[in-house]
């Protein structure tokens, strides 16, 4: 069958974005998935995401890594498909969804291409030699350094991704260099295998750790500054708990289209 596709990118971080309200979503081929973000043979993006609807939130996201395998929280991703519902008129200023990390509240701006999108809370970050561990929706690895942008983020993530501690469930690895106004952030995303643009619960990951190391309390405001562009993260820190995590950026429509995909007991055929 034929469906309608949109693309949407957070900072550089792009995304498929297909609207699947009609009915539950059954048999997705991870091979097909795989294919439409491949950025030579398929749409390209670094996800793939399908909005369904939900009884009880405004409507549900389902995501999928780049490399065709169901992902975890995506914070762009989560962003992306905020402007995708108001495009399609299920929302207006606000919602509540649900992800796979459970519910989510967002805001987002009259023109549908702004979105506050709140993260959940956390009371543990680990840490593993200089590196703090945390998992924001999504398991992130934060190192900060001097030097980033000429930094190699492709080997040496990928090496500690792939490490004996790692391999097994893999982590996305953020590394940081505090640039005093804000915060310059690279990331290796898991299930993309590669750097990307720009990895949402990634900045937020960074955004807690720093604030965690440099003893900050309050309500905190973090800019910070990603190959995509910029993102802004505030919460509330009381030394033991982050809360009211708050994921800002933009969140653009860039074009849609039409694919085959097959489902519902057809996989593989198109
Ligand atoms: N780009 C995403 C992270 C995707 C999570 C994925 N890489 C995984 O670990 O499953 C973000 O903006 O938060």
């Amino acid at each position: 069958m034929n469906i309608n596709f949109f693309k949407y990118q957070g900072a550089g971080n792009d995304f498929i974005l297909i609207d699947h309200r009609t009915g539950p979503i059954k048999d997705i081929d991870y091979e097909r998935v795989k294919q439409l973000c491949d950025r030579r043979f398929g749409i390209g993006a670094d996800g793939l995401m399908f909005l369904t609807s939900n009884p009880d939130y405004d409507f549900e996201m389902l995501y999928f890594n780049a490399d065709g395998r169901p992902g975890s929280m995506c914070g762009n991703g989560g962003r992306c498909i905020v402007a995708f519902a108001k495009h399609l008129g299920i929302i207006d200023k606000e919602t509540n969804f649900l992800a796979v990390d459970g519910p989510h509240y967002a805001k987002i701006s009259a023109e549908g291409n702004w979105v506050d999108l709140q993260m959940i809370d956390i009371d543990t970050i680990n840490t593993d030699g200089d590196a703090y561990v945390l998992n924001t929706g999504s398991p992130h690895y934060v190192l900060q350094m001097q030097n980033l942008a000429s930094y190699d983020v492709y080997q040496n993530g990928k090496a500690i991704r792939n490490n004996d501690t790692y391999k097994k469930e893999g982590i996305n690895v953020n590394f940081v260099e505090d640039k005093g106004d804000y915060l310059f952030v690279r990331t290796f995303e898991r299930g993309v295998e590669d750097e990307t643009y720009a990895c949402g619960t990634g900045v937020t990951a960074v955004a807690l750790s720093m604030a965690q190391h440099k003893h900050q309390n309050g309500h905190i405001e973090t800019p910070v500054k990603v190959l995509g562009g910029d993102l802004r993260i505030s919460f509330d820190y009381n030394g033991e708990q982050f809360s009211n995590v708050f994921l800002c950026g933009p969140a653009e429509k860039v074009f849609e289209g039409t694919i085959p995909f097959p489902q519902d007991g057809q996989p593989g055929q198109s």
